[in-house]
């Protein structure tokens, strides 16, 4: 019933439709934070998060059904109703109250550490769905559309939670941050966090690591670019993580690897940080497979405890191609098989165009999860049955 209102549009064309999410921009979130006002805070999370959170819990309805029966699927489908009613309870209470304010503070923390384990949650639902009933091609697009405007849904909420946490919770932060965000963001300080890290899990699996160049752009002034360094490292931790792998395979017998190498270059809107291997690179026809969440779970390698540490259960791409894009920025992988491999992600320079990118449920969703598989009208082979294979448009 509820979500039945939802999606109900209201009357006149001036005002936003009646529970439609409401995206923030950067510029938004510093000023909201910088404002420091906990009873507007409260308030305008007891409007969002149950419309966040009631778009995708109706957009799970439309998953395959064999996905739906998965025991871990339907653990984490309980996970959102707890939480939804959870914050719904708050709905009639007074923001005036400093009480339900702290009551609303250690809401959010539960919330948060429930929903600590979703991804990993859902991935054994996807491999336990995989186990049961096989995989196609129909199915596995259903899911990669799914998963991204899903985990893009739950990045938007956890970044709104943990900003009220941050600022309101009795959290010590970094002194000139807002939250999690960072009016100055030392983009080259992120850089050095990411690869020690990386290199750190490198060196004690692998004996070795990459040494690593960083160049910047002339003129570019690195300075007052208003970010999240957490999801700047946490991106580049996962590039330098796959990077640092592939040099250090491609390059085995090898006692001298090849540098890694980032050049980071700042225009009008984009701040941009491309990260350079030697590893080897993979096929041309391959590449949007990194993005899969299904090809990084399906050819599962045969878990033999001898996996490196790099190799994670490869959601790695797809996860931080979702945070470079929820403010408007994104990650690119252009490969050169027998060389190596360069991962360019864009940042945007000016916070009031780094707008929420917010998936919502609507009538093009569901027709999404009803299309037939279109037929190609592009023949590449003399061979019948090949040329009706579809043409993958992921
Ligand atoms: O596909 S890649 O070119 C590659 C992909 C993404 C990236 O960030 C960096 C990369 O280098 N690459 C990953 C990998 C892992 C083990 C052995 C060989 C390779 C080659």
């Amino acid at each position: 019933k509820l979500f039945a209102q939802i999606i109900r549009k209201c009357h006149g064309r001036s005002q936003k439709p009646l529970y439609q999410p409401s995206p923030m921009s950067l510029s938004e979130l510093l000023s909201f934070g910088q404002k420091k006002c906990e009873k507007k805070s409260f308030q305008f999370l007891n409007d969002e998060i149950p419309i966040r959170l009631a778009h995708i819990m109706r957009e799970f309805e439309d998953l395959p059904k064999e996905l739906l029966t998965m025991k871990s699927v339907k653990l984490v489908r309980s996970w959102y109703d707890l939480s939804f009613k959870e914050v719904q309870s708050f709905a009639e209470k007074d923001p005036d109250d400093t009480k339900v304010l702290a009551e609303f503070s250690v809401a959010i923390q539960n919330i948060l550490n429930r929903h600590s384990y979703v991804v990993e949650t859902m991935a054994q639902g996807v491999i336990e769905m995989e186990d049961t009933y096989g995989m196609d091609d129909k199915i596995s697009e259903r899911i990669q559309y799914f998963l991204d405007r899903f985990y893009m849904n739950r990045i938007s909420i956890r970044m709104l939670l943990t900003q009220h946490a941050a600022l309101f919770g009795n959290i010590t932060n970094h002194p000139r941050r807002i939250g999690h965000i960072d009016p100055n963001c030392d983009v080259i300080e992120c850089v050095s966090n990411a690869f020690k890290a990386a290199r750190q899990i490198c060196e004690h699996y692998h004996m070795q690591a990459p040494e690593l160049d960083v160049i910047t752009a002339d003129g570019s002034k690195l300075s007052n670019f208003v970010y999240v360094p957490g999801h700047i490292e946490h991106i580049l931790f996962e590039v330098f993580k796959n990077a640092m792998r592939a040099v250090v395979e491609y390059h085995r017998d090898k006692l001298e690897l090849p540098k890694l190498q980032i050049i980071v270059a700042k225009g009008k809107q984009d701040l941009t940080i491309k990260l350079s291997d030697q590893g080897g690179g993979v096929p041309y026809q391959d590449q949007d497979k990194l993005f899969q969440y299904m090809y990084s779970t399906a050819p599962r390698p045969q878990y033999t405890g001898q996996e490196s540490p790099l190799a994670g259960y490869g959601y790695g791409l797809p996860l931080s191609r979702l945070y470079a894009r929820y403010f408007q920025g994104d990650l690119v992988v252009s490969s050169m098989e027998g060389y190596g491999t360069d991962v360019y992600l864009y940042l945007k320079v000016n916070s009031s165009e780094a707008n929420e990118c917010l998936p919502i449920y609507n009538t093009t969703t569901s027709r999404m999860y009803e299309a037939e598989k279109v037929v190609s009208d592009w023949s590449s082979s003399t061979n019948w049955n090949q040329s009706i294979r579809t043409y993958s448009t992921t």
